[in-house]
């Protein structure tokens, strides 16, 4: 290993734009990308070594077993990442790397598969998968949210994936995340969003909750509303992301509320407004929270 990381660096003339009279043949320009590829090769392998410094340190400080993926972490890093990224080749790639990357050394700590809500359409929950976890992580297609639940309640730590938009025969799926037991949203995924992602289908992230790395800039709240009509959907409609679903059971709908914290609304503004267009909430429950949306803007 060490002496594969030994690589030596560039030569400075190598780093500059090369043009076809500049003297530079194309052997010498291939012998410069497989040292760069060495190169590459061996940082992995290098960052191989300190995953398991990390899983060492964090066994010593008494880490539960379950999943090793750290939302906080994650979103933070592909945020630094699209934003220092420059040159010619497409930040989607780029992004696609780092998820596989960060995904598959999460594997290697802890194994654990991605369990997907296929009810909205197979290609693009697959396209999701696979862009955010890779294909070392096994994929398990679910017809349904609630089956998606289900298996990540039964499982360590195992992932799930349902999509954060008021898919038609998904029912109050949210609602199976109630009890303190229970899985809870931890991220939304992608973690830096943009009009024309390649994985760009929204999803949440399910999974027994994470007690460090956990990230809470926007929380999810299950709501039981009586009494929903067009005037409270339209009161809330600024107020917060919301996914409703009809509740027979109440004369109302089941709502799942997407709440930034620390912002100007608060749940509490989102009940009183709720109450103000002449719904009454019976009950309301934490169900999860996860990074805020990150948009890319792209330089140029
Ligand atoms: O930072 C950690 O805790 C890690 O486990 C490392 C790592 C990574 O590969 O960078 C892997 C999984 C986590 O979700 C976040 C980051």
């Amino acid at each position: 290993m060490d002496k594969i990381a030994n690589i030596p660096a560039a030569p400075q003339s190598a780093t500059a734009p090369a043009s076809a009279d500049s003297g530079t043949d194309l052997a010498t320009l291939r012998a410069e990308i497989d040292r760069i590829d060495a190169s590459m090769h061996a940082l992995l392998m290098e960052r191989g070594q300190i995953i398991d410094r990390l899983v060492a340190v964090k066994r010593s400080r008494g880490a539960e077993g379950g999943s090793a993926f750290r939302p906080a972490r994650e979103a933070s890093m592909m945020r630094r990442l699209v934003d220092r990224h420059r040159g010619i080749l497409p930040l989607d790639t780029v992004e696609g790397i780092w998820r596989v990357i960060i995904s598959t050394f999460t594997y290697v700590q802890a194994p654990y598969a991605v369990h997907a809500d296929l009810a909205s359409g197979e290609a693009a929950m697959r396209d999701a998968s696979r862009f955010h976890f890779g294909f070392t992580v096994p994929f398990i297609g679910h017809m349904g949210a609630s089956g998606v639940v289900a298996a990540v309640a039964r499982s360590r730590g195992d992932l799930g994936l349902v999509p954060a938009f008021a898919a038609p025969s998904a029912g109050a799926w949210w609602t199976a995340l109630e009890g303190e037991h229970a899985p809870k949203v931890i991220a939304r995924l992608p973690f830096v969003e943009r009009a024309d992602h390649p994985a760009g289908l929204p999803v949440f992230c399910i999974a027994h909750p994470v007690t460090d790395g956990a990230v809470t800039e926007v929380e999810a709240w299950s709501l039981h509303v009586s009494g929903w009509n067009a005037q409270a959907a339209r009161a809330l409609a600024p107020l917060a992301e919301i996914i409703a679903v009809p509740d027979r059971g109440l004369d109302g709908a089941a709502l799942l509320a997407s709440i930034p914290v620390g912002g100007t609304v608060s749940l509490d503004a989102v009940l009183a407004a709720l109450r103000a267009s002449g719904a009454s909430v019976r009950a309301a429950a934490l169900v999860g929270s996860h990074a805020s949306r990150y948009t890319h803007q792209p330089q140029g």
